[in-house]
Protein backbone atom coordinates (compact mmCIF):
# COMPACT_ATOMS: atom_id res chain seq x y z
CA UNK A 1 0.00 0.00 0.00
CA UNK A 2 1.10 3.47 -1.19
CA UNK A 3 2.44 5.22 2.14
CA UNK A 4 3.94 8.70 0.87
CA UNK A 5 3.13 11.72 2.10
CA UNK A 6 -0.03 13.59 -0.50
CA UNK A 7 0.74 17.28 -0.76
CA UNK A 8 -0.17 19.81 1.63
CA UNK A 9 -2.99 21.75 0.15
CA UNK A 10 -3.86 25.52 1.74
CA UNK A 11 -6.31 25.44 4.46
CA UNK A 12 -9.64 26.54 2.54
CA UNK A 13 -13.26 26.67 3.23
CA UNK A 14 -15.06 23.29 1.83
CA UNK A 15 -16.70 24.33 -1.35
CA UNK A 16 -20.21 24.77 -0.22
CA UNK A 17 -22.25 25.53 3.18
CA UNK A 18 -23.55 22.41 4.54
CA UNK A 19 -27.03 23.53 3.83
CA UNK A 20 -25.90 24.11 -0.40
CA UNK A 21 -24.71 20.40 -0.21
CA UNK A 22 -26.00 18.80 -3.07
CA UNK A 23 -27.51 15.16 -2.13
CA UNK A 24 -24.58 12.85 -3.25
CA UNK A 25 -24.88 9.35 -3.36
CA UNK A 26 -22.22 7.08 -4.76
CA UNK A 27 -23.09 3.73 -5.58
CA UNK A 28 -23.25 1.15 -3.32
CA UNK A 29 -19.74 -0.62 -3.06
CA UNK A 30 -20.69 -4.63 -4.66
CA UNK A 31 -17.65 -6.22 -3.24
CA UNK A 32 -15.58 -8.33 -5.29
CA UNK A 33 -13.89 -11.64 -4.58
CA UNK A 34 -11.39 -12.17 -1.98
CA UNK A 35 -8.04 -11.03 -3.01
CA UNK A 36 -5.89 -12.85 -0.62
CA UNK A 37 -2.76 -12.19 -2.65
CA UNK A 38 -3.40 -8.94 -2.65
CA UNK A 39 -4.75 -8.71 1.24
CA UNK A 40 -1.19 -10.71 2.29
CA UNK A 41 0.88 -8.33 0.03
CA UNK A 42 -0.22 -5.00 2.30
CA UNK A 43 1.90 -3.69 4.64
CA UNK A 44 2.00 -0.44 7.09
CA UNK A 45 4.86 1.40 7.40
CA UNK A 46 4.38 2.04 11.61
CA UNK A 47 6.57 4.85 12.19
CA UNK A 48 5.96 6.78 8.72
CA UNK A 49 2.77 6.87 9.16
CA UNK A 50 2.71 7.76 12.99
CA UNK A 51 5.31 10.52 11.82
CA UNK A 52 2.95 11.43 9.38
CA UNK A 53 -0.41 11.55 11.81
CA UNK A 54 2.04 13.27 14.55
CA UNK A 55 3.06 16.67 12.17
CA UNK A 56 -0.98 17.38 10.63
CA UNK A 57 -2.28 18.97 13.74
CA UNK A 58 0.22 21.40 13.67
CA UNK A 59 0.46 22.38 9.65
CA UNK A 60 -3.31 22.63 9.84
CA UNK A 61 -4.66 26.03 10.88
CA UNK A 62 -7.98 27.05 9.46
CA UNK A 63 -9.43 30.63 10.98
CA UNK A 64 -12.53 32.53 11.25
CA UNK A 65 -14.99 32.16 8.41
CA UNK A 66 -13.13 29.31 6.82
CA UNK A 67 -13.05 27.54 10.43
CA UNK A 68 -16.85 28.07 10.56
CA UNK A 69 -17.67 26.81 7.56
CA UNK A 70 -15.38 24.02 8.08
CA UNK A 71 -17.44 23.08 11.62
CA UNK A 72 -20.41 23.22 10.09
CA UNK A 73 -19.83 20.40 7.51
CA UNK A 74 -18.60 18.55 10.35
CA UNK A 75 -21.80 19.06 11.44
CA UNK A 76 -23.33 17.74 8.37
CA UNK A 77 -21.21 14.55 8.91
CA UNK A 78 -21.77 13.83 12.35
CA UNK A 79 -23.49 10.25 13.33
CA UNK A 80 -25.07 11.81 16.34
CA UNK A 81 -24.50 9.39 19.33
CA UNK A 82 -25.92 7.62 22.02
CA UNK A 83 -25.24 3.65 22.65
CA UNK A 84 -25.55 3.68 26.86
CA UNK A 85 -26.88 1.33 28.78
CA UNK A 86 -29.06 3.52 30.64
CA UNK A 87 -30.70 5.12 27.22
CA UNK A 88 -34.09 6.27 27.34
CA UNK A 89 -36.57 7.22 25.10
CA UNK A 90 -36.75 10.63 26.41
CA UNK A 91 -32.97 10.52 25.70
CA UNK A 92 -33.56 9.33 21.99
CA UNK A 93 -35.49 12.16 21.47
CA UNK A 94 -33.75 14.74 22.88
CA UNK A 95 -30.98 13.76 20.42
CA UNK A 96 -33.08 13.69 17.41
CA UNK A 97 -34.44 17.06 18.03
CA UNK A 98 -30.65 17.96 18.15
CA UNK A 99 -29.55 16.58 15.50
CA UNK A 100 -32.79 18.25 13.58
CA UNK A 101 -31.75 21.43 15.21
CA UNK A 102 -27.16 21.08 15.85
CA UNK A 103 -27.13 24.46 16.36
CA UNK A 104 -29.22 27.63 17.63
CA UNK A 105 -31.07 29.46 14.98
CA UNK A 106 -29.47 32.70 16.08
CA UNK A 107 -26.36 31.68 15.40
CA UNK A 108 -27.34 29.98 11.92
CA UNK A 109 -28.82 33.12 10.63
CA UNK A 110 -25.53 34.68 11.51
CA UNK A 111 -23.74 32.56 9.71
CA UNK A 112 -25.95 32.83 6.77
CA UNK A 113 -26.78 29.33 6.36
CA UNK A 114 -30.36 27.20 7.13
CA UNK A 115 -31.13 23.22 6.96
CA UNK A 116 -28.14 22.60 8.71
CA UNK A 117 -28.90 18.63 9.96
CA UNK A 118 -26.43 15.93 11.51
CA UNK A 119 -25.18 13.08 9.21
CA UNK A 120 -27.20 10.92 11.01
CA UNK A 121 -28.32 9.40 14.95
CA UNK A 122 -26.74 6.15 15.68
CA UNK A 123 -28.65 4.54 18.45
CA UNK A 124 -28.98 0.44 19.52
CA UNK A 125 -31.49 -1.35 18.30
CA UNK A 126 -33.32 -1.08 20.62
CA UNK A 127 -34.12 2.41 20.01
CA UNK A 128 -34.46 2.48 16.24
CA UNK A 129 -38.00 2.72 16.27
CA UNK A 130 -38.33 5.51 18.78
CA UNK A 131 -35.27 7.55 16.89
CA UNK A 132 -36.97 6.94 13.65
CA UNK A 133 -40.53 8.31 14.99
CA UNK A 134 -38.48 11.58 16.54
CA UNK A 135 -37.29 11.95 13.14
CA UNK A 136 -39.98 11.65 11.03
CA UNK A 137 -40.36 14.05 8.39
CA UNK A 138 -36.48 14.83 8.43
CA UNK A 139 -33.98 13.09 5.58
CA UNK A 140 -32.18 11.86 8.92
CA UNK A 141 -30.90 8.60 8.79
CA UNK A 142 -31.63 6.29 11.51
CA UNK A 143 -27.57 4.18 11.89
CA UNK A 144 -28.48 1.32 14.58
CA UNK A 145 -25.23 -0.52 16.12
CA UNK A 146 -26.37 -4.24 16.11
CA UNK A 147 -24.66 -7.98 15.42
CA UNK A 148 -24.00 -8.06 19.12
CA UNK A 149 -22.62 -4.57 19.48
CA UNK A 150 -19.93 -3.73 21.06
CA UNK A 151 -17.93 -7.48 21.62
CA UNK A 152 -19.83 -8.76 18.57
CA UNK A 153 -19.71 -12.41 19.95
CA UNK A 154 -23.54 -13.11 20.15
CA UNK A 155 -24.27 -16.45 18.25
CA UNK A 156 -23.75 -15.44 14.86
CA UNK A 157 -27.27 -16.46 13.65
CA UNK A 158 -28.37 -13.50 16.19
CA UNK A 159 -26.15 -11.22 14.76
CA UNK A 160 -27.56 -11.64 11.66
CA UNK A 161 -31.38 -11.88 12.70
CA UNK A 162 -30.38 -8.93 15.11
CA UNK A 163 -29.71 -6.85 11.98
CA UNK A 164 -32.84 -7.92 9.93
CA UNK A 165 -34.80 -6.02 12.89
CA UNK A 166 -32.90 -2.93 13.12
CA UNK A 167 -33.74 -2.57 9.37
CA UNK A 168 -37.22 -3.99 9.49
CA UNK A 169 -37.63 -1.12 12.75
CA UNK A 170 -36.44 1.57 10.03
CA UNK A 171 -32.61 2.16 10.46
CA UNK A 172 -31.44 2.63 7.00
CA UNK A 173 -27.95 1.97 8.45
CA UNK A 174 -26.06 -0.58 9.79
CA UNK A 175 -22.86 -0.34 11.87
CA UNK A 176 -21.84 -4.01 11.96
CA UNK A 177 -18.91 -5.43 14.25
CA UNK A 178 -16.48 -7.85 13.00
CA UNK A 179 -14.99 -11.03 14.69
CA UNK A 180 -11.67 -9.12 16.01
CA UNK A 181 -10.37 -12.80 16.48
CA UNK A 182 -10.65 -13.45 12.41
CA UNK A 183 -8.31 -10.81 12.12
CA UNK A 184 -5.74 -12.00 14.73
CA UNK A 185 -5.64 -15.10 13.73
CA UNK A 186 -5.17 -13.85 9.78
CA UNK A 187 -8.38 -16.05 9.03
CA UNK A 188 -9.69 -13.83 6.00
CA UNK A 189 -11.57 -16.00 4.65
CA UNK A 190 -13.76 -16.00 7.84
CA UNK A 191 -13.78 -12.36 8.07
CA UNK A 192 -14.62 -11.71 4.45
CA UNK A 193 -17.29 -14.37 4.73
CA UNK A 194 -18.97 -12.81 7.68
CA UNK A 195 -18.81 -9.43 6.30
CA UNK A 196 -20.41 -10.68 3.13
CA UNK A 197 -23.14 -12.33 5.22
CA UNK A 198 -23.95 -9.23 7.07
CA UNK A 199 -23.84 -7.36 4.00
CA UNK A 200 -26.45 -9.25 2.51
CA UNK A 201 -28.66 -9.45 5.86
CA UNK A 202 -28.76 -5.24 5.33
CA UNK A 203 -30.74 -5.12 2.36
CA UNK A 204 -31.11 -1.92 0.92
CA UNK A 205 -29.46 -0.35 4.28
CA UNK A 206 -25.52 0.80 3.91
CA UNK A 207 -23.37 -1.00 6.43
CA UNK A 208 -20.20 -0.03 8.12
CA UNK A 209 -18.18 -2.17 9.11
CA UNK A 210 -16.54 -1.24 12.65
CA UNK A 211 -13.04 -2.85 12.73
CA UNK A 212 -12.51 -2.01 17.02
CA UNK A 213 -8.85 -0.95 15.83
CA UNK A 214 -7.55 -0.70 19.09
CA UNK A 215 -8.12 -4.28 19.63
CA UNK A 216 -6.25 -5.41 16.28
CA UNK A 217 -3.00 -5.03 17.59
CA UNK A 218 -0.91 -3.89 14.39
CA UNK A 219 -1.85 -1.01 11.71
CA UNK A 220 -0.88 -4.07 9.19
CA UNK A 221 -4.04 -5.87 10.34
CA UNK A 222 -5.88 -2.95 10.49
CA UNK A 223 -5.10 -2.25 6.50
CA UNK A 224 -5.67 -5.95 5.88
CA UNK A 225 -9.03 -6.05 7.83
CA UNK A 226 -9.83 -2.59 5.87
CA UNK A 227 -9.67 -4.13 3.06
CA UNK A 228 -10.90 -7.63 3.26
CA UNK A 229 -14.24 -5.90 4.41
CA UNK A 230 -14.18 -3.61 1.34
CA UNK A 231 -13.82 -6.43 -1.10
CA UNK A 232 -17.05 -8.09 0.87
CA UNK A 233 -18.85 -5.11 0.36
CA UNK A 234 -18.76 -2.57 3.53
CA UNK A 235 -20.16 0.48 2.09
CA UNK A 236 -18.28 2.33 4.82
CA UNK A 237 -15.34 1.23 7.11
CA UNK A 238 -15.25 2.55 10.85
CA UNK A 239 -12.51 2.65 13.36
CA UNK A 240 -14.27 1.57 16.72
CA UNK A 241 -17.17 0.80 18.98
CA UNK A 242 -16.12 3.77 21.36
CA UNK A 243 -15.80 0.81 24.24
CA UNK A 244 -12.62 -0.26 23.14
CA UNK A 245 -9.64 1.15 25.69
CA UNK A 246 -7.66 3.21 22.69
CA UNK A 247 -10.51 4.07 19.52
CA UNK A 248 -10.04 6.67 16.77
CA UNK A 249 -6.31 7.77 16.37
CA UNK A 250 -4.32 9.53 13.53
CA UNK A 251 -2.50 6.79 12.81
CA UNK A 252 -5.23 4.38 12.45
CA UNK A 253 -6.97 6.85 10.00
CA UNK A 254 -4.46 7.26 8.04
CA UNK A 255 -3.99 3.53 7.38
CA UNK A 256 -7.95 3.09 6.70
CA UNK A 257 -7.95 6.14 4.06
CA UNK A 258 -5.20 4.57 2.48
CA UNK A 259 -6.54 1.13 2.38
CA UNK A 260 -9.97 2.98 1.02
CA UNK A 261 -7.40 4.75 -1.65
CA UNK A 262 -5.88 1.81 -2.49
CA UNK A 263 -9.59 -0.25 -3.18
CA UNK A 264 -10.71 3.03 -5.25
CA UNK A 265 -7.67 2.82 -7.24
CA UNK A 266 -7.79 -1.06 -8.09
CA UNK A 267 -11.87 -1.07 -8.37
CA UNK A 268 -13.10 2.32 -8.98
CA UNK A 269 -15.45 2.59 -6.40
CA UNK A 270 -15.50 5.18 -3.71
CA UNK A 271 -15.93 3.62 0.37
CA UNK A 272 -16.70 5.93 3.43
CA UNK A 273 -14.88 6.33 6.28
CA UNK A 274 -16.40 6.69 10.07
CA UNK A 275 -13.67 7.65 12.68
CA UNK A 276 -15.44 7.21 16.27
CA UNK A 277 -14.90 7.25 20.24
CA UNK A 278 -12.89 9.72 21.99
CA UNK A 279 -14.02 12.64 18.99
CA UNK A 280 -14.80 15.67 21.04
CA UNK A 281 -12.90 18.94 20.62
CA UNK A 282 -14.07 21.11 17.75
CA UNK A 283 -10.70 20.78 16.83
CA UNK A 284 -9.78 17.37 16.19
CA UNK A 285 -12.58 17.40 14.13
CA UNK A 286 -10.45 19.46 11.89
CA UNK A 287 -7.87 17.91 12.03
CA UNK A 288 -9.82 15.15 10.48
CA UNK A 289 -11.62 16.88 7.91
CA UNK A 290 -8.01 18.25 6.48
CA UNK A 291 -6.64 14.47 6.44
CA UNK A 292 -9.11 13.45 4.79
CA UNK A 293 -9.08 16.52 2.06
CA UNK A 294 -5.40 15.71 1.67
CA UNK A 295 -5.36 12.47 1.28
CA UNK A 296 -8.29 11.65 -0.42
CA UNK A 297 -10.27 14.87 -1.79
CA UNK A 298 -12.81 16.74 -1.49
CA UNK A 299 -15.21 14.16 -2.49
CA UNK A 300 -14.65 12.23 0.96
CA UNK A 301 -15.98 15.72 2.99
CA UNK A 302 -19.85 14.52 2.49
CA UNK A 303 -21.64 12.78 4.49
CA UNK A 304 -22.12 10.25 2.04
CA UNK A 305 -18.61 9.51 2.55
CA UNK A 306 -17.40 10.79 6.29
CA UNK A 307 -18.72 10.60 9.26
CA UNK A 308 -17.69 11.33 12.89
CA UNK A 309 -18.88 8.84 15.44
CA UNK A 310 -19.50 11.31 18.40
CA UNK A 311 -21.73 11.48 21.47
CA UNK A 312 -19.82 14.59 22.49
CA UNK A 313 -18.05 16.37 19.60
CA UNK A 314 -21.42 18.56 19.02
CA UNK A 315 -21.63 20.35 21.93
CA UNK A 316 -17.76 21.71 21.47
CA UNK A 317 -18.57 22.88 17.87
CA UNK A 318 -21.66 24.97 18.83
CA UNK A 319 -19.72 26.31 21.25
CA UNK A 320 -16.63 27.47 18.74
CA UNK A 321 -19.44 28.36 16.54
CA UNK A 322 -21.26 30.47 19.01
CA UNK A 323 -17.29 32.36 19.92
CA UNK A 324 -17.27 33.09 16.25
CA UNK A 325 -20.78 34.79 16.04
CA UNK A 326 -20.60 36.46 19.56
CA UNK A 327 -17.30 37.10 20.43
CA UNK A 328 -17.76 35.11 24.23
CA UNK A 329 -17.65 31.26 25.05
CA UNK A 330 -20.73 29.69 26.24
CA UNK A 331 -20.47 27.88 29.22
CA UNK A 332 -20.64 23.33 27.85
CA UNK A 333 -23.69 23.07 30.31
CA UNK A 334 -25.43 25.11 28.10
CA UNK A 335 -24.60 22.20 25.34
CA UNK A 336 -25.39 19.24 27.54
CA UNK A 337 -26.83 16.81 25.50
CA UNK A 338 -24.79 16.66 22.23
O1 LIG B 1 -19.81 5.21 17.29
C1 LIG B 1 -19.74 6.09 18.09
C2 LIG B 1 -19.06 6.06 19.38
O2 LIG B 1 -19.58 5.05 20.21
C3 LIG B 1 -19.15 7.38 20.08
O3 LIG B 1 -18.08 7.48 20.95
P1 LIG B 1 -17.91 8.74 21.94
O4 LIG B 1 -19.03 8.59 22.95
O5 LIG B 1 -16.56 8.57 22.52
O6 LIG B 1 -18.08 9.99 21.16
Amino acid sequence: MDTTHSPDHTAEAPAKAADQLPSLHEPRNPGMVLDLAWVRSVQANTSAIERRAATLPGRRSVKKAYQAAWLCRAIACIDLTTLAGDDTEGRVRRLCAKARQPVSPAILDKLGMTGLTTGAVCVYHDMVETAVDALKGTNIPVAAVSTGFPAGLSPFRLRIAEIGESVAAGAREIDIVITRRHVLQGNWQALYDEMAEMREACGDAHVKAILATGELGTLRNVARASLVCMMAGADFIKTSTGKESVNATLPVTLTMIRAIRAYEERTGVKVGYKPAGGISKAKDALTYLAMMKDELGDRWLQPDLFRFGASSLLGDIERQLEHHVTGAYSASWRHALA
